[in-house]
């Protein structure tokens, strides 16, 4: 192990090759090409009157006997409602992230092999790059692209203002340009690009298209351009979120993390450990050395991860995905539970004093961002707790796509006190009861709720 470690060794006993590989050719076939308008994307009611329109006009037609009629109304209700239902959403966010992670693996590697002339800082002095508004802007351009501005709602972390002002232009023609950059390569992951390249204007209204509230009715996506900034900035674990969220539900989750390493045991190690391992041995798709985009739709009971996708090939759906699945582990002693790096961001003193309550044994896994969520789904570990301090809101593009894969992969997300977070009251997680839990197995996620309470009172918090 490295002299340089940022946390302590990661040993969890099982590896990665658990994970399941499936032959997934029936899983999520577009079937509505890119450009074109989802019918029944919005709106219920449009749905139930598009369903309505179809089913009208298969009984009028042909001398069908009823049964196939029966047939066919059940195969429509199936398809149009059932498992296939965000379909074209999910094979178009998969896509955009997987861009996404492209554009910011570039922008990474200059920055960590340049001064610190790329990063600036948004007005909380939390720094922000020219990747976060890259990935912003590219992402929206995606979605408004493949499903109409009208249909699109996106509620993001940057806001517009900061890259419109005048001393920004240097600023904004290096997003402009790394914009562009990143769309030139869109028929490389099935997508359709520009016509003409972005200018600034274009750039711009794209990201401030992002301004959705959110609320309790109607779809819009939550987007995280950057989780992590802290971790991107240092050459270490970030990720790039996308969740759609419908009437308050979290309904579709795509998590990008573009520096998760092939040996889980590798998340526990210094970036600089990883680039000269890197280095070493040169990724290629095949080896799944580094980076990963997880996904998972809401209902499906199934989580899926591909490989990042390398630019010089054409985008195969599904890109050799394969199932993931969380942690069978239930035994404390043999459990491993994330945290943010950041001391400021959870309290480390509050979860050492839980996981000594719980019976937790192994030493932190200290990660930066969302790919604690992606441990989780992923079973390469088997708790994430996070306790900021009193006053901070958790934002709810910070947790939406991490909770819905690790759900459907099989674990549990609540507050500390057991309940579902809400995704329905705008930008904050409201209401939250004091931290965020997610858990491989019901039996841990319980031992822990119910040891919250004690180590909440013998607590300084
Ligand atoms: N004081 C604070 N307490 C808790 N979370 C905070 C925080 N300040 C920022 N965060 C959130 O924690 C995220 C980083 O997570 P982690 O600490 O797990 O790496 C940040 O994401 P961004 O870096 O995208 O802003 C931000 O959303």
């Amino acid at each position: 192990m490295p002299s340089n470690c940022t946390s302590l060794v990661f040993r969890a006993p099982h590896v990665l090759g658990q994970t399941r590989i499936t032959n997934n050719t029936n899983k999520l076939t577009p079937t509505i090409h890119v450009g074109t308008c989802f019918p029944w994307y919005g709106k219920k009611t449009h749905q139930k009157k598009k369903l309505f329109h179809i089913v009208s006009q298969l009984k009028c037609s042909q001398n069908y006997p009823s049964s196939s009629v029966m047939e066919d109304e059940r195969n429509l209700v199936v398809s149009s409602l059932g498992p296939d239902k965000y379909s074209k959403e999910l094979d178009v966010a998969v896509k955009a992230v997987q861009m996404a992670c492209s554009l910011c693996q570039k922008v990474q590697e200059s920055l960590i092999s340049k001064t610190n002339s790329q990063i600036h800082s948004k007005d909380d002095n939390s720094p922000v790059t020219v990747a976060d508004w890259s990935v912003q802007a590219t992402i929206s351009w995606i979605l408004s692209k493949s499903f109409g501005c009208r249909n699109v709602s996106i509620l993001a972390e940057e806001d517009v203002e900061s890259l419109s002002k005048p001393d920004s232009k240097g600023l904004l023609s290096a997003v402009v340009e790394t914009v562009n950059d990143c769309l030139v390569q869109a028929p490389h992951f099935g997508l359709k690009g520009p016509e003409k390249l972005l200018g600034s204007s274009d750039v711009l209204e794209a990201i401030g298209r992002c301004n959705s509230e959110g609320g309790p009715t109607g779809s819009f996506w939550a987007l995280d351009p950057v989780d992590g900034t802290l971790g991107f900035v240092r050459g270490d674990q970030y990720a790039v979120a996308l969740a759609l969220i419908e009437d308050g539900e979290v309904v579709l989750g795509v998590l990008g993390c573009p520096n998760y390493p092939k040996k889980k045991e590798w998340l526990s190690y210094h970036h600089r450990y990883h680039r000269i391992i890197s280095k070493l041995t040169p990724t290629t798709s095949e080896s799944w050395d580094k980076g990963c985009v997880l996904y998972a739709t809401k209902g499906s009971g199934k989580a899926w991860m591909q490989p990042l996708h390398q630019t010089n090939k054409l985008l195969a759906w599904p890109n050799s995905a394969i199932l993931i699945r969380v942690s069978a582990i239930d035994d404390p002693a043999l459990a491993t539970f994330c945290e943010p790096v950041e001391k400021s961001n959870s309290s480390h003193s509050f979860t050492a004093g839980l996981a000594h309550i719980v019976g937790l044994r192994k030493q932190p896994l200290r990660v930066y961002s969302m790919v604690k969520y992606a441990a989780i789904a992923r079973g390469d570990a088997e708790i994430f707790m996070k306790f900021a301090r009193s006053g901070y809101k958790e934002k709810i593009w910070d947790h939406a796509a991490g909770m819905i894969i690790i759900q459907e992969a099989g674990g549990v997300v609540t507050d500390a006190g057991g309940s579902p977070l809400d995704f329905s009251k705008g930008t904050f997680l409201e209401g939250l009861d004091r931290g965020i839990i997610a858990c491989g197995g019901a039996k841990l996620h319980e031992r822990i709720i119910k040891s919250v309470d004690a180590s909440w009172k013998c607590s300084s918090l």
